[in-house]
């Protein structure tokens, strides 16, 4: 059995679910586009989509906005953040930044499922300015440094 938190959502009587676990075992709720009748998205083109959702992510927890991966193979359809980070102390209406990466016009209609929402635990960090840092195998090597 997977950890339940409770996310308030307001009532945004616009006929859409609201966001739906597609299997008992999915990580992420698919949410719907909210737009009116329909947006297209050029190749190249990106868009803030509307959800027409507001909530209440629990303090301690964020949202994360994700891609679809069926949308992604077939269309070249993501999320331009990814993963968008929704705060839980954001209220304002939930958007998904959708790109093209594709080679043709993707049309976005009201009711598309276009990603899909995880949520999250938060752990903050207490930066501390310090003199020095303890000493690795890795030390300053990265991207790459290890092989491709
Ligand atoms: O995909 C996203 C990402 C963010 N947000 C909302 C919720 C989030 O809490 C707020 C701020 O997001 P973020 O911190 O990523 O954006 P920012 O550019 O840093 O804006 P701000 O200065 O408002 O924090 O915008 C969305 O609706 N969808
Ligand atoms: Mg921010």
């Amino acid at each position: 059995m997977s950890v339940q938190v409770e996310v308030a959502v307001l009532p945004h009587g616009q006929g859409l679910p609201l966001p739906t676990y597609a299997t008992p075992g999915a990580a992420g709720a698919d949410v719907c586009a909210a737009v009116e009748g329909e947006v297209v998205l050029p190749p190249g083109g990106r868009v803030a989509v509307p959800t027409g959702l507001v909530v209440a992510v629990p303090e301690g927890y964020e949202m994360q906005v994700r891609p679809r991966s069926g949308l992604a193979l077939q269309h070249g359809i993501t999320v331009a953040n990814a993963p968008g980070t929704i705060d839980s102390d954001f209220r304002g209406e939930l958007k998904v930044i959708l790109v093209n990466l594709g080679d043709r016009p993707f049309v976005v209609r009201r009711g598309d499922r276009i990603a899909q929402l995880v949520v999250a635990p938060v752990v903050r960090a207490q930066f501390r300015k310090a003199e020095g840092l303890s000493t690795t195998a890795r030390g300053e090597g990265g991207f790459g440094s290890t092989g491709v």
